[in-house]
């Protein structure tokens, strides 16, 4: 359970109808590999549109989490990411009268949200699945960022200040993080990013 010895492993959980959110986060990460300039990785990144619906099993499989998703509908997932959309909700507030369990406590996450504000229900996906891991004992290592693509369309995503602080924060952040021995030190003194 938790961090394993070797390199921090990122697990990227990518919710996306029409592939643009894939997009967004697949550039982010191939940017990162670029910034690292032959220098040694201290992370191994795994994506995924299918992710798992057992949520313990996400202890098992990341040291961080990032969960990069669009809404559809009224605020619903993306229809891939459903299934992982409803355990988390299920893990968080506890179903038939099970309590809910704090079973993600020790992990860390960070959600990078992409929507359109002309829907009521903007961001609303993203916003739940932040607050919902969150609920489940996992640590907000950095505000979410949440993209609008009605931004301006002139405007490629990459220009959005929200996009460009996300992706500069969590880089620092996944190359800082501490190595597997060093764990017990870093968590009692770390706070949690607030919800905003
Ligand atoms: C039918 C429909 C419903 C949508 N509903 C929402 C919504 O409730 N909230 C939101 O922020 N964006 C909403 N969007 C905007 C999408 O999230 C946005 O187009 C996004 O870029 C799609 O990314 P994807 O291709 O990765 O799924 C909606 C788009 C469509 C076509």
């Amino acid at each position: 359970m938790g961090r394993s010895a070797g390199p921090t492993r990122v697990l990227v959980v990518i919710g996306s109808e029409s592939g643009t959110t894939t997009g967004i986060i697949r550039g982010i990460v191939s940017k990162w590999d670029k910034k690292l300039d032959g220098k040694t990785k201290s992370y191994v990144i795994e994506q995924t549109s299918r992710p798992s619906t057992d949520v313990a099993s996400l202890m098992d499989k990341c040291d961080v989490l990032i969960v990069a998703t669009s809404s559809y509908g009224e605020g619903d997932p993306p229809d891939n990411l459903e299934r992982f959309f409803n355990a988390l909700h299920a893990a968080a507030k506890g179903v038939d009268g099970a309590p809910p369990t704090q079973i993600l406590s020790g992990l860390q996450h960070a959600v990078l949200g992409n929507g359109s504000s002309v829907y009521d229900t903007f961001q609303n996906c993203p916003r739940l699945l932040d607050k919902w891991i969150g609920e489940c004992g996992s640590r907000r290592m950095a505000k979410r960022a949440e993209l609008d693509e009605t931004h301006d369309s002139n405007d490629p995503v990459e220009k959005q200040a929200d996009y460009l602080r996300w992706a500069d924060e969590m880089f620092g952040l996944i190359q800082a993080l501490p190595s597997p021995d060093e764990k017990e030190l870093f968590f009692p003194d770390a706070a949690a990013v607030g919800e905003a």
